[in-house]
């Protein structure tokens, strides 16, 4: 702690005023006598404004303020798996044991564990005197029994090993390797180390995203890809689905960490995650998700401002596993609420109101938040990844307020949830026509390299259907369903089959919960097959009703929940059945013909 202390001014809600010569901007401050924590965020002459992250309630100028020297700041290493933490990285567990449900003020608490022993087995291929630096592999403990955690030189350290601990059981606390720095000082080096929230962590090099972030959501997934790396965003009007989707990422990504920061979405929202998420199984490895899943929420009784830190603890954990050289999913929840907390500061500074009361720097900060997302060479050498996923709650669903319209600017992945098709049950109720991806190009050389070359062609197609079918809707509302022709009528049955086929995904059916990308391709093609089919019947002279009464179409629909992904050969068979109809069809007609027509 730095010998700065001071008096209290004034205070105004979450901002207390405090006369604190020599303090510096971004410090973290111990306010009054419970020592309630905050963070100076403005400095004239000696007075700083304080941002604290609890209720000011009953605090009294006069009272003292003490600067603690650094900024806020997390700690990380091992113990953070299977965690949940309040929006300044206090663990909730403790938190509950120490003070009850109801939270006490001015709680200090270590983030993490200073008695719970780690088995560390150090880098055998690391001499003493060996020139180190940040990235540095000193040696490993294995966090969870699905996770294994590398402990590295932190990335503000350089110099010569002097010392580096045997194998063996040692708490976070206690010093594993001793390095002389390059002025001479010699620092020692636990298996935690702190890091200040708002600076983003060094990497080696910032890379292209290539590789798709894969979710086993068919909509997600084959329509409007995400990057590992990628920042996307997910809009969603109250009651939408959103909470779902959120799980159904988390569960099923093929990311290796998963950090979900609850900021200031409705309490009884946050129960049920921080309820739901520890039953959740991995189904990678069947064991619990808890083990490589990390939550942050804000309790309810942190004031608005708190909201502002968790987005920070939650991303500087994110690019902490990331520099360990893992996949890193972060999802935060919501950034709209986040951006209440900028709007409700800025108002109490005074600071010109721009957008809906939202101050100028809204669309700068929401960017400098999602520039944190990317895929990296780390300072050890490994690719790994932070991809973001921010949720927006836009009022009324109204995606031209301004945190949804400046996202939508900076994310490349725009998931927009849908009201109506929610109430009408389509899950997830992703709108096709609202959502955009500006990874399809890259995400496609994944999918022609790995799955089938004609990806890009068949999402390209079935988008291009369902928006024909959408079109073709607005005419029958307005003059009915006789102005159709054959074909056109045939176009809303395809795009009907493609919506519940395809895009309607149950996150609640065993089967269905999940798709691989092959049998999201093999689905997708299928529909399409169909539709191809019956389009050329209808062009030989078929009546539509014909086509529109077959029974293959109701067990296409099926199919999705029918066969795992690990069943792909049902899928086949069902190819085969197709064809064998429409023969049918066609030899039926007159058209007698033993070829098919393929897509
Ligand atoms: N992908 C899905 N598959 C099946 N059912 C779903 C899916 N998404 C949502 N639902 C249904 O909708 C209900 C509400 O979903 P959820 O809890 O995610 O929304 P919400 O929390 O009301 O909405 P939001 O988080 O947008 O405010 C769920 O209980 C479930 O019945």
């Amino acid at each position: 702690m730095s010998d700065i202390k001071g008096e209290i001014i004034a205070i105004n809600g979450p901002l207390v005023t405090v006369q604190l010569p020599g303090v510096h901007n971004g410090e973290q401050v111990r306010v009054g006598q419970l020592g309630l924590m905050g963070e100076v965020i403005r400095l004239a002459g000696e007075q700083a404004t304080i941002q604290v992250y609890e209720s000011t309630e009953s605090l009294c100028p006069g009272e003292m303020a003490s600067a603690l020297g650094h900024p806020l700041s997390v700690e990380l290493g091992p113990g953070l798996m299977g965690q949940i933490f309040d929006g300044v990285q206090r663990p909730l567990n403790t938190i509950v044991a120490r003070s009850g449900d109801y939270i006490a003020r001015g709680l200090i608490l270590d983030s993490l564990s200073r008695e719970q022993k780690w088995n560390f087995s150090p880098n055998n291929r690391l001499p003493l005197q060996t020139r180190v630096s940040g990235g540095t592999l000193l040696g490993k403990v294995q966090e969870t029994p699905s996770i294994s955690h590398p402990i590295l030189v932190p990335p503000d350290c350089e110099g010569e090993l002097l010392e580096l601990a045997h194998a063996g059981e040692y708490t976070i606390e206690q010093i594993i390797a001793q390095v002389k720095q390059v002025n001479g000082e010699i620092k020692p080096l636990r298996l935690f180390h702190r890091w200040p929230v708002r600076t983003p962590r060094p990497y080696f090099n910032r890379d292209h995203a290539v590789v798709p972030l894969l979710t086993g959501q068919r909509i997600l997934d084959t329509f409007f890809p995400l990057l590992k790396g990628g920042k996307g965003a997910v809009p969603g009007p109250f009651g939408a689905g959103k909470t779902m989707l959120q799980q159904q990422i988390a569960r099923w990504a093929n990311a290796d960490i998963v950090i979900y920061v609850g900021c200031g979405e409705r309490g009884n929202e946050l129960v049920d995650i921080l309820e739901t998420f520890p039953t959740l199984t991995d189904p990678h490895t069947g064991r619990s998700l808890m083990e490589r899943t990390l939550l942050v929420a804000n309790t309810s009784n942190m004031p608005v401002v708190a909201r502002e830190a968790s987005i920070y603890v939650g991303v500087t954990i994110a690019e902490y596993y990331r520099d360990l050289g893992y996949d890193v999913v972060m999802v935060a929840d919501s950034t709209s609420r986040w951006a209440e907390a900028l709007r409700e500061v800025a108002g109490r500074l005074g600071q010109m109101p721009v957008e809906e009361g939202h101050p100028a720097y809204l669309a700068s900060r929401l960017a400098a938040f999602y520039e944190r997302a990317g895929r990296v060479t780390t300072l050890s050498g490994q690719k790994a990844s932070v991809t973001l996923i921010g949720a927006v709650s836009p009022p009324g669903g109204d995606f031209s307020e301004p945190v949804t319209s400046h996202t939508k600017e900076i994310v490349q992945t725009f998931w927009a949830l849908s009201k109506e098709l929610a109430d009408a049950r389509h899950y997830p109720s992703i709108d096709w026509n609202d959502s955009f991806s500006a990874y399809v190009n890259i995400a496609q050389q994944w999918w022609a390299k790995q799955i089938d070359p004609h990806w890009l062609e068949y999402r390209n197609e079935a988008l291009k259907l369902l928006a024909h079918a959408d079109e073709l809707a607005r005419i029958v509302n307005l003059v009915g369903p006789e102005a159709l022709s054959a074909t056109q009528q045939w176009v809303l049955i395809s795009a009907a089959l493609i919506r519940e086929g395809v895009l309607q995904q149950s996150a609640v059916d065993e089967i269905d919960s999940f798709c691989s990308p092959e049998k999201q391709m093999l689905l997708l093609s299928l529909m399409l097959n169909i539709y191809h089919q019956g389009m050329a019947l209808l062009e030989s002279g078929i009546p539509v009703q014909q086509l529109a009464d077959l029974p293959l179409l109701a067990q296409a629909r099926r199919l999705k929940s029918q066969f795992r992904s690990t069943e792909l050969d049902k899928l086949h068979q069902f190819e085969q059945t197709v064809r064998t109809q429409f023969n049918k069809i066609r030899v039926e007609y007159g058209y007698e013909t033993t070829e098919t027509v393929a897509v």
